[in-house]
């Protein structure tokens, strides 16, 4: 978001108590508003934009609310030692759930927060020091230098302070190495772990960070109302906050505080407008919730804050100044440390008889290869051959039956696919996997992850801008280095196929390798795309990487590659040079023809292995 609807509606927040007869009661409800959207910052970047599912964040609220309120009435202490109370039982709390809950995947998780939920819920209600169901009342208010913010206006502004730092940490957070980790968690997991993201780790820094944000709103509420008790902490406050993060925005903070304020005006309204219309007090915002949430989700996806910022956007819209590489802020930031090169045509990697089975099946049959610095080896064959299975064996995706892998004498098997990373192996994906929702710049820094250390706790406050300039910086140099400088501040998703594996060969690159990887490169690529892509591959070759490819455009690997390795049922029929492959009888009986006779390698590809002479 620009900066001057920042500051507009902070001088808004600013001035709204000061307008002279304005009800007490807007101050409240927009107190309620703040409250709620501290929860709901923190779900936008766990649930909206991590894809962890949490109903259960009324618990930490209850933990926040509960610790002060027992320890300033019960103990008679400050408000302030109940803030630190509050947070760090929060801190434990969520760090002892993140452990047992996030490695639980999917409906699993959801489930488990509901239960902790309902746990909490259950426990508050049966604690004789914590009042039973009757609660904690008596709290004394918060105290600003002696003095006490008694009334709502008073704390609507701490209030408001702490959302408004809360929606800065947030966005620092998501705007950074770390964040781009947590956006990777949704649909990228796999991808992330292969450029060395430790996913894990960044489960459990969104779920304490959406803890800690809940815990505040808790403190907050607490000395705000002056009374507790668990009603207000159960699982339909949980589900209640989901909703306003989906009704708002899955992937905005600002929208997350504009949905927290759309639900709290709707329920108060339903509130004061049901029970007049149909005489009754049925719960009917719960109702009205529901066929919103339902709506939005068939014709929202992402809530309706981009509606809303599209709406004003297009109000606004003026020429605007293109941003490039070289007016970018981190144009000047300095260049990544390399690792150091293997020297060319040394052994860089060893397939030494590699075997994999599935059950009774060999998909795998002991095979022998291996790529030399500053070549392009394919691994070819026709269906169900085992070059994906080959692949994933190498990648750390599937681990071995037999037999072993080396990289620059180090062994690959049993390692995870983060050290692969670690010692330099980059890949790219038969299904392309970029996060679409991510600029085409910060796709590629992803790939950079390894090569910076920047982290949460530096980039929620901001202090890791330099590391954060040289990855970007990095992310261009080798968006540049593949032709693709123009595209870095478009979506991702909004790509060209063909340019879409492009930037995943940058961000390969983004990684220093040694050794790119690449499953099918080709697949689905136009003519041209392919052109390009070749192109991009062998300037790659010519600058002294190293690459092996699975692919099963013929064309594509003959004009190329410098040395085949070609598979069929699991079994290594034959290796060589693409023009003694062309003339292998066994790989033309793979084939049974498959090969285009029309294929001819004009010219031999630099630092080719073995006889190129071609018999077309
Ligand atoms: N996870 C698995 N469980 C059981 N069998 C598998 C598994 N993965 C692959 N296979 C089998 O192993 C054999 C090799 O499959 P693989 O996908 O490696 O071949 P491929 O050469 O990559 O084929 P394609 O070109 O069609 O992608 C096939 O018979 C396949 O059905």
């Amino acid at each position: 978001m620009k900066k001057w609807p920042v500051l507009v509606f902070i001088l808004l927040l600013a001035v709204v108590p000061l307008i002279p007869g304005v009800p007490e009661f807007w101050i409240n409800q927009l107190n309620a508003i703040g409250i709620a959207s501290l929860v709901v910052i923190g779900l936008v970047v766990l649930t909206g934009v991590g894809g962890l599912t949490s109903f259960g964040q009324a618990t930490f609220v209850g933990v926040g609310a509960y610790a002060s309120a027992w320890l300033t009435t019960v103990h008679a202490q400050s408000p302030w030692l109940g803030l630190i109370l509050g947070i760090v039982l929060t801190l434990l709390l969520a760090f002892i759930l993140a452990q047992i809950t996030l490695r639980l995947s999917g409906h699993y998780l959801s489930l488990a927060t509901i239960a902790v939920c309902l746990i909490f819920y259950y426990l508050y209600g049966n604690m004789p020091f914590l009042g039973r169901h009757d609660g904690i009342p008596g709290i004394p208010p918060i105290s600003f230098f002696g003095y006490p913010l008694l009334q709502a206006q008073s704390i609507y502004y701490l209030i408001w302070f702490v959302v408004l730092l809360a929606a800065w940490t947030g966005i620092n957070l998501l705007n950074s190495r770390s964040g781009r980790a947590i956006r990777s968690l949704k649909n990228g997991e796999k991808m992330a772990q292969s450029f060395g993201v430790h996913t894990f780790h960044y489960k459990v820094i969104a779920f304490i960070y959406a803890a800690v944000l809940a815990g505040l709103a808790g403190w907050l509420y607490a000395h705000e109302q002056r009374a507790v008790s668990p009603s207000t902490f159960g699982i339909n406050y949980g589900i209640e906050y989901l909703f306003m993060m989906v009704v708002g925005s899955v992937a905005s903070v600002w929208g997350g505080i504009f949905g927290a304020a759309v639900i709290l005006t709707l329920k108060d309204q339903i509130q004061d407008i049901a029970p007049r219309l149909f005489d009754t007090s049925t719960n009917f915002e719960l109702i009205v919730f529901g066929v919103l949430v339902v709506l939005v989700l068939h014709h929202a996806r992402d809530g309706l804050w981009p509606i809303v910022t599209g709406f004003f956007s297009s109000l606004f819209r003026k020429g605007g100044t293109r941003v490039t590489a070289a007016s970018s802020w981190w144009s000047e930031a300095p260049l990544l440390d390399k690792k150091e090169k293997p020297q060319k045509d040394s052994t860089l990697l060893q397939v030494k008889t590699i075997r994999k089975q599935f059950g009774g099946l060999v998909a795998v049959n002991d095979i022998d290869f291996s790529v030399n610095a500053g070549q392009i080896v394919g691994l070819i064959g026709p269906n169900g051959a085992g070059k994906s299975t080959t692949f994933n064996l190498i990648t750390g995706v599937l681990p071995l039956t037999s037999g072993s892998i080396v990289f620059r004498g180090k062994p690959l098997a049993s390692a995870t696919a983060e050290e692969i990373a670690r010692l330099g192996v980059a890949r790219s994906f038969q299904h392309t996997q970029l996060l679409p929702q991510m600029s085409v710049l910060e796709n590629v820094a992803l790939g950079a992850h390894l090569r910076r250390s920047a982290g949460a706790l530096r980039s929620l406050l901001r202090l890791d801008r330099q590391d954060e300039a040289a990855l970007l910086r990095e992310a261009a140099i080798q968006l540049e280095r593949v032709g693709l400088a123009e595209s870095m501040h478009e979506l991702a998703g909004n790509l060209s196929l063909g340019k879409q594996r492009i930037v995943e060969v940058a961000r390969a690159l983004a990684l220093d390798p040694s050794l790119l990887l690449l499953d099918e490169p080709a697949a689905g690529l136009r003519y041209l795309e392919k052109q390009e892509l070749a192109e991009v591959l062998s300037a790659l070759r010519d600058e002294g990487m190293s690459i092996l490819l699975v692919e099963h455009d013929m064309d594509f690997v003959m004009k190329l590659t410098n040395h085949l390795v070609v598979m069929d049922f699991g079994t290594k029929i034959a290796e060589g040079s693409p023009a003694q492959i062309q003339q292998n009888e066994k790989v033309l009986q793979a084939y049974l023809g498959g090969l285009d006779d029309e294929v001819v390698v004009d010219e031999p590809p630099v630092g080719n292995v073995g006889n190129n002479e071609v018999h077309a």
